[in-house]
């Protein structure tokens, strides 16, 4: 793991916990003076490490009592971000916060944290690789079960480790090249050539089917995209708010209500999904309603699942806005259900909802559910969760293929050293300064 190559100086503190009125609200104090402050905050010597201990915190300038608190001595290295580390558990009040950070804010040597920057020491100091420090930031994001669920398995280290096994695998084959190279008189098994070839083409496999395996890692990170669309009045907005069991979208019996795209955040099963209520599609010479159809049809190509809607009481004569189509991520559903005595004796086909009664949406939920699963579940190997760590394992089978076709050893070598280092970048390992701000800029205050 990386080592500490710049020092890191000021010692850096802010509140961990949300802004707002709370029960309690933690404080955390990181870097060389963080002793030293909970020492001047405390008006006591360190607590014993890693205890909770009760202290009155007074503002050290005026002597002032800021609150009854609990405090926390996490000595370096063996805390949180490898430095010293410091925790108020003071009452959650704004007041209480503020007087804290403001004391806090007049100790020598100490200044507010940025966001990310306790996830960043522990990373330059070691304590973990980048995925994990990104499945920590998505850990706190996590609004679902399944996003919790893939943040936790990366933060325990599992697409670490897969790519570290990538990388074993690479760097042996690698020293059997570089056999070749060092010793080209000895007498070496003619074969070793053609297995590091056959080595080489194995893990390029690898590593494709794991690209292959698509964006499932990035959709449940994100949400899947759920486009609803259809003719004005077919019900779009109705079948949303149904979805989202509240009124996000309004609904008239005016066709061309919905202009814009509404989008809501679903928690289904444990899958986030974002759907989107667009206007209805049809020609019109009213140049917004035109922007919101043509928004209607983006929001459907970069759709993961698409929600066809036609109104059930016009029957075959309903408008189709994707005629003749039958994607498997293409959901269809005939609205007013509780006006169609046919309705009831629909079997396969399309999904006939109410959204008068509610009548089918159990039935569409778990149709989007099972498509949506599909789309998230893979084989179980933890899959890459950001572009980023695609663009890194296609950046190292794309130098994998080349190493296969190198008509020399020596630049064999060089690709196999050049896909080394794109799954170093992945982890890391290597050459990681520069998307450093980029990773951590998203983080919270605290974090
Ligand atoms: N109050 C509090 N709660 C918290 C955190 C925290 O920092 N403070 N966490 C943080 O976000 C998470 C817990 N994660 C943590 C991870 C490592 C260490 C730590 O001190 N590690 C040391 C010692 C390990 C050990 O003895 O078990 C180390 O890695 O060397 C602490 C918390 C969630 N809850
Ligand atoms: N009886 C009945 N009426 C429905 C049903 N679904 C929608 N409606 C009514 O149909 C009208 C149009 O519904 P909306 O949800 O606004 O339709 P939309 O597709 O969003 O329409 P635009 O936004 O104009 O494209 C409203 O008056 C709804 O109350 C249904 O299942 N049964
Ligand atoms: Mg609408």
């Amino acid at each position: 793991m990386r080592q500490n190559d710049v020092p890191v100086q000021a010692t850096i503190f802010a509140p961990a916990t949300a802004r707002g009125r709370g029960g309690v609200a933690v404080v955390r104090i990181s870097g060389p003076e963080a002793g030293a402050a909970l020492r001047a905050l405390s008006a006591r010597d360190l607590p014993a490490p890693r205890r909770a201990t009760r202290a009155c915190l007074r503002d050290p300038a005026s002597g002032e009592a800021l609150d009854d608190a609990l405090v926390l001595w996490f000595p370096g290295p063996g805390s949180f971000t490898g430095e010293d580390v410091a925790e108020l558990h003071v009452h959650g009040g704004r007041a209480v916060v503020m007087g804290v950070l403001e004391a806090l804010g007049r100790c020598s040597g100490l200044r507010l944290a940025e966001p990310g920057e306790f996830t960043r020491r522990a990373f330059v100091n070691g304590k973990m690789d980048l995925t994990a420090a990104e499945a920590l930031a998505d850990l706190v994001n996590a609004e679902t079960e399944a996003q919790r669920r893939q943040a936790l398995r990366q933060a325990d280290g599992a697409l670490l480790r897969l790519v570290e096994g990538w990388r074993d695998t690479l760097l042996r084959l690698l020293a059997h090249l570089e056999a070749v190279l060092d010793f080209p008189d000895e007498e070496l098994p003619e074969t070793l050539e053609a297995t590091i070839g056959d080595g080489l083409r194995a893990l390029r496999g690898t590593l494709a089917r794991h690209l292959a395996e698509g964006h499932r890692g990035e959709r449940l990170r994100e949400g899947v995209r759920v486009a609803v669309i259809g003719a004005p009045n077919a019900g779009k907005s109705s079948l949303v708010n149904q979805l989202a069991r509240r009124e996000a979208a309004i609904v008239s019996e005016t066709a061309g209500t919905t202009r814009d795209v509404i989008e809501i955040a679903l928690d289904l099963g444990g899958i986030p999904l974002l759907v989107a209520d667009t206007a209805g599609i049809r020609d019109t010479a009213d140049p917004i309603e035109a922007e919101g159809v043509r928004r209607a049809w983006t929001r459907h190509a970069d759709a993961d699942l698409t929600v066809v809607v036609q109104d059930g009481t016009l029957g075959a004569a309903a408008p189709d806005p994707l005629p003749g189509c039958t994607e498997a991520t293409v959901v269809r559903v005939r609205t007013r259900a509780d006006l169609c005595p046919e309705a009831a004796r629909a079997e396969d086909g399309p999904v006939w909802i109410s959204c008068r009664t509610g009548a089918g949406m159990a039935r569409l939920e778990q149709r989007l559910l099972t498509l949506a699963q599909t789309l998230v579940e893979g084989d179980g190997s933890p899959p890459p969760t950001r572009l980023r760590h695609r663009m890194a394992i296609q950046d190292a089978v794309a130098a994998l293929e080349r190493a296969e076709q190198a008509p020399l050893p020596e630049l064999r070598a060089e690709d196999m050293r050049l896909a080394l280092r794109a799954l170093g970048r992945l982890t890391g390992q290597v050459g990681v300064e520069d998307v450093l701000d980029v990773i951590f800029r998203d983080f919270c205050l605290g974090k």
